[in-house]
């Protein structure tokens, strides 16, 4: 174990190649919103080989509004968002920025980009190809416009308590892939389902799927029943994924997040081979080894002997 932390963070110290994530979110909520996020982030470039450099864009800097009101913050925001290597639109609530992160969406799938969506960064993406691709103008999530004739993401059933939007779906659960040429089965290991972390009140109507999917955007994970939509990927693009869930939650540093690592595969140019060489990472670090408790407890004991050893050195 002590031989794969060392070899792991040589190699970081080694790293000279860059990849850079724009992260499209909204910062003036608490300083570490997105911790878990950019721990992914890391864990997947460090996998790739390359250094991870995080562009924090605000969302609402990129919407026709700041154009206006500060251009010089407008220009700032798509020149750090073009020159990209990959997007991230990760979770969040409140209407603030959520045009900013459909643009965002719209720009990296119309100038095939790495995309990764989660959860709200999913919705955005099924908003604005309703929109853009659909030709549905007013398509929205009824949590920010209610009145919408085209609500494309809604509250879902059970919490539809009419009082306070009742609670959310949170916590583990099964997402099942309907097809064996998803990009993320195969980066999961080629497993049938999944089980990642929830934490959302609306989901993708049910309604609109059969439209969207005969427009190239498949919904390829579903959950057990199959109503909820789960995992979204679109046809022909090198890299355009949607998931309702939140993977950053169980992402590890031996273990990086499927879908993030896909991310970074695609944003440094290494996907193809990937895919090609049969799914298998090099042999400094394996996706598939190891369990999650036994990783925890040797990670944990780790830092205990560390800061032992600082003590005693001071
Ligand atoms: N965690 C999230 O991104 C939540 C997304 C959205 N606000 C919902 O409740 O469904």
């Amino acid at each position: 174990m002590m031989m794969r932390w060392k070899d792991l963070s040589d190699r970081h110290d080694r790293l000279l190649k860059e990849v850079t994530i724009a992260l499209v979110g909204k910062y003036t909520q608490l300083e570490d919103a997105y911790s878990s996020v950019i721990k992914s982030l890391q864990h997947s470039s460090l996998c790739v080989s390359h250094r991870l450099n995080l562009r924090c864009i605000e969302a609402d800097h990129l919407e026709a509004a700041m154009m206006k009101e500060n251009p010089s913050k407008y220009h700032d925001a798509w020149h750090q968002l073009v020159s990209a290597n990959g997007v991230l639109v990760p979770g969040g609530f409140g209407k603030r920025g959520v045009e900013g992160k459909c643009l965002a969406a719209n720009w990296a799938r119309t100038n095939n980009k790495p995309f990764l969506g989660v959860c709200l960064g999913l919705q955005c993406a099924v908003i604005e190809y309703s929109r853009n691709v659909l030709g549905l103008e007013d398509a929205h999530s009824t949590e920010f416009n209610p009145k919408t004739k085209n609500p494309v993401v809604i509250d879902m059933p059970e919490h539809n308590t009419g009082q306070m939007g009742g609670t959310m779906r949170l916590g583990k659960r099964k997402t099942l892939f309907n097809t064996e040429s998803s990009i993320l089965r195969k980066l999961y290991g080629k497993q049938s389902f999944v089980e990642e972390r929830h934490r959302h009140r609306y989901e993708v109507n049910p309604t609109i799927v059969s439209q969207l999917e005969g427009e190239g955007m498949k919904f390829v994970g579903r959950s057990e029943d199959g109503e909820r939509m789960e995992i979204m990927e679109l046809q022909g693009h090198p890299y355009y994924v949607g998931v309702q869930y939140h993977p950053e939650y169980l992402s590890r540093p031996m273990k990086p997040s499927a879908p993030y690592l896909g991310l970074l595969l695609a944003s440094t140019g290494k996907l193809s081979t990937y895919v090609t060489r049969g799914f298998r990472l090099s042999p400094h670090l394996s996706y598939s080894e190891g369990n999650d408790e036994e990783l925890d407890e040797e990670i944990a004991q780790l830092s205990i002997e560390k800061s032992d050893s600082v003590e005693s050195t001071s």
